[in-house]
C-alpha cells in the first residue's frame, strides 16, 4: 500500500492544518506511490518554533557530539540504501542504478559534514593593546530554511541537512511537492538516529503555501534553495524584507567544449553521459556541445551511435539507461523547445518526440534527441532545456568556443576536452563558470564546491566552503 505521511515537526508526525494530502505520482506509470501532507503557514510556523526551541541545546553540544548524530544518520541511510533508491525511482523516475548513485552521494555529503565539523576553526589576531587578543569565532546562525528541487529528492535534502546541523544549526526543510517521499523516509531515519527533537523538521507542501512563509519568517536566519532561476530571484527579493542570507543553487546551461586534440571517444562518451543522465534533468548537464570543425563530423557520428544505444524504459528495469521526464509539464516544455529550435533552423537528427506504445503510453517518456546545425543565436542555446536533448554547434577554434560558452546568462558548470595545457590554463582564467570538468563527465564530489556564477546562483554548497556557509563570525575583543 502507498504510504501516507504527516508532517515531521519536533520529531512527531502531525497532521497538516489544511487537512489535505498531495498524491505523489510515479512518472513512469502515473500510479500513486504515496501521499504527503499539504502543509500550510500554521504548520510552517510550528516547525520554525520547534527548530528555534531546539537551537540553544543543539548548538551547545560539542562538534563531536553533533558529528556522531550525523554519522548515525548516514549509517541508517547506508542501511536503507536499496529502500531509498526505490523510493527515489518511484517518485522521480530516474533509473534505479542512478538512484543508487544518488543515495551514495547523499551518504558522502553526510559523511563529509560529520567528519569536518571539527575543522570549523576560528582565528586569533593581535589586539589593540598589549594585553588584548581579538578572537574571531565561528558560531551557528540559528534556524535554517531549506527548499529543494525534484531532480535529486534525497541528495538535495542531505546536502542541506548535513552541514547545517553538523555546524550547530537547526533546520526546517520544504521538499519539492512532486517528490517529497525520500525526504520523509529520511525523517524516519532522523527519528531512529535519535537526533534531538526539533533539530530537523520536514514540512511538505507547495511553494506558495510553505516555501513563501518559510522565506518570510523572521526567525529563519538563512535560506538555502535549489531550483529554478525565476523562483530563486523571488526568494532573494522576499528574503530582503528580513535581511536573511540566501544561498541559491539555480539553473545551468553548461557548455561542453571538444577541441580538435581531444580524445574523441572519451569526449563523445562523456558528452552523451553528461547530457542524458537523469533524463537531462541536472543543473550541471551538458546543455550545448561546441565542437572544433576539424573533428565535427567524426564526433557527430560517435554521439549519434551512442544515443541510438541508449535504452529508454521503465526505471526499475536494470537494462534501462534513461527513464521518463518527471512530469507532463516538464515533457511539454522540452518538446516546445525542440520544435522551436527546428523552426529556427536546427536539424533534427533523431528523437524530437514523445515515445508511445507499450510501457511508454503510461508515463512521460521522451525520445533521446539530437540536434545538429545549431547556431549560437538560437533560443535553445540560451535557455535551460533540462531534458534529453543534445545540441551540437560547430566552432572554428578555441577562441570562438570560449566566447560562445561565455555568451550565456548562467554560469554553473562547463566541460572541456583537450590535451593542451595552455588551453586548460587559459580556460581557468577566462571561462565564466564556477565548476569546470576537464577531460571527464559531470558529477561533483562531496568535498568539492558546487557554486554557480551569474544567474546560476549565489553562495555554493559542499565541501569545507559549503560547511562554512552555515556559521557566522563573532569577533571578541578579549581583555582580562
Ligand atoms: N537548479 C536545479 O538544479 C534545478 C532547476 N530546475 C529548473 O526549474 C524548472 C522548473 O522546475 P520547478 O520544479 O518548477 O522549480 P521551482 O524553482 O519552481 O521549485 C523549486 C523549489 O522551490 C519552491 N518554490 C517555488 N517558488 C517559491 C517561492 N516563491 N518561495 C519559496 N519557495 C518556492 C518549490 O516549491 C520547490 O520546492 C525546471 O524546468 C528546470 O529548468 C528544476 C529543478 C532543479
Ligand atoms: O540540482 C541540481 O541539479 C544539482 O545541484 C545536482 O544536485 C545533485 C547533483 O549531483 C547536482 O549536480
Amino acid at each position: 500500500m502507498a504510504p501516507k505521511y504527516d508532517l515531521f515537526i519536533n520529531n512527531e508526525w502531525v497532521a497538516p492544518e489544511t487537512g489535505e494530502w498531495i498524491s505523489v505520482e510515479n512518472p513512469a506509470t502515473k500510479e500513486t506511490v504515496g501521499q504527503a501532507a499539504r502543509g500550510g503557514e500554521a504548520d510552517l510556523d510550528r516547525a520554525v518554533a520547534a527548530a528555534k526551541a531546539a537551537f540553544p541545546a543543539w548548538s551547545r553540544k560539542t562538534a563531536t557530539e553533533r558529528a556522531d548524530y550525523v554519522h548515525a544518520l548516514k549509517d541508517l541511510v547506508k542501511r536503507d540504501k536499496e529502500k531509498l533508491a526505490e523510493i527515489i525511482t518511484s517518485e522521480m523516475g530516474k533509473p534505479l542504478k542512478e538512484a543508487r548513485v544518488e543515495v551514495d552521494f547523499a551518504i558522502g555529503l553526510l559523511r563529509f559534514a560529520a567528519e569536518n565539523t571539527l575543522r570549523l576553526q576560528g582565528e586569533i589576531i593581535p589586539g589593540s593593546t598589549p594585553d588584548e587578543k581579538i578572537l574571531i569565532d565561528r558560531v551557528p546562525l540559528g534556524v535554517i530554511g531549506a527548499i529543494t528541487a525534484w531532480n535529486f529528492p534525497l541528495a538535495l535534502c542531505a546536502r542541506k541537512i548535513g552541514p547545517a546541523i553538523a555546524a550547530g544549526n537547526t533546520i526546517v526543510v520544504k521538499p519539492h511537492e512532486l517528490t517529497p517521499l525520500a525526504s520523509l523516509h529520511l525523517a524516519k531515519l532522523v527519528e531512529e538516529a535519535k537526533i534531538p527533537k526539533g533539530v530537523v523538521n520536514i514540512v511538505t507542501g507547495d511553494g506558495p503555501e510553505v516555501g513563501v512563509p518559510l522565506v518570510a519568517h523572521p526567525d529563519v536566519k538563512l535560506i538555502t534553495m535549489t531550483g529554478s532561476t525565476p523562483a530563486g530571484k523571488k526568494i532573494m527579493a522576499a528574503a530582503a524584507e528580513t535581511l536573511k542570507e540566501v544561498r541559491l543553487e539555480l539553473g545551468g546551461k553548461a557548455p561542453f567544449l571538444v577541441m580538435e586534440d581531444a580524445d574523441l571517444e572519451k569526449a563523445a562518451e562523456a558528452a552523451v553521459q553528461s547530457r542524458f543522465m537523469n533524463t537531462g534533468q541536472v543543473c550541471t548537464c551538458n546543455e550545448r556541445t561546441y565542437i572544433h570543425e576539424a573533428v565535427y563530423d567524426e564526433f557527430v557520428q560517435k554521439v549519434r551511435q551512442k544515443i541510438a544505444d541508449l535504452k529508454v524504459g521503465l526505471p526499475t528495469d536494470p537494462e534501462t539507461d534513461m527513464g521518463p521526464k518527471v512530469s507532463e509539464d516538464e515533457l511539454k516544455k522540452v518538446h516546445e523547445m525542440v520544435e522551436k529550435a527546428v523552426r529556427q533552423g536546427a536539424k533534427l537528427e533523431t528523437g524530437g518526440k514523445r515515445l508511445t506504445g507499450g510501457v511508454y503510453d503510461k508515463g512521460y517518456f521522451y525520445a533521446p534527441t539530437l540536434l545538429t546545425n545549431v547556431s549560437q543565436d538560437m533560443d535553445i542555446v540560451h535557455n535551460e532545456v533540462f531534458g534529453p536533448v543534445m545540441s551540437l554547434i560547430k566552432v572554428k577554434d578555441f577562441d570562438q568556443a570560449l566566447a560562445w560558452a561565455n555568451d550565456c546568462r548562467y554560469g554553473l558548470s562547463a566541460y572541456l576536452f583537450t590535451k593542451d595545457l595552455g588551453r586548460i590554463l587559459r580556460m581557468t582564467r577566462e571561462l565564466e563558470f564556477g565548476e569546470v570538468y576537464v577531460n571527464r563527465p559531470g558529477g561533483e564530489a562531496p568535498q568539492g564546491f558546487h557554486h554557480g556564477y551569474k544567474e546560476s546562483g549565489l553562495g555554493g554548497e559542499d565541501g569545507q566552503h559549503g560547511l562554512e556557509a552555515y556559521v557566522q563570525t563573532k569577533t571578541i575583543y578579549l581583555n582580562v
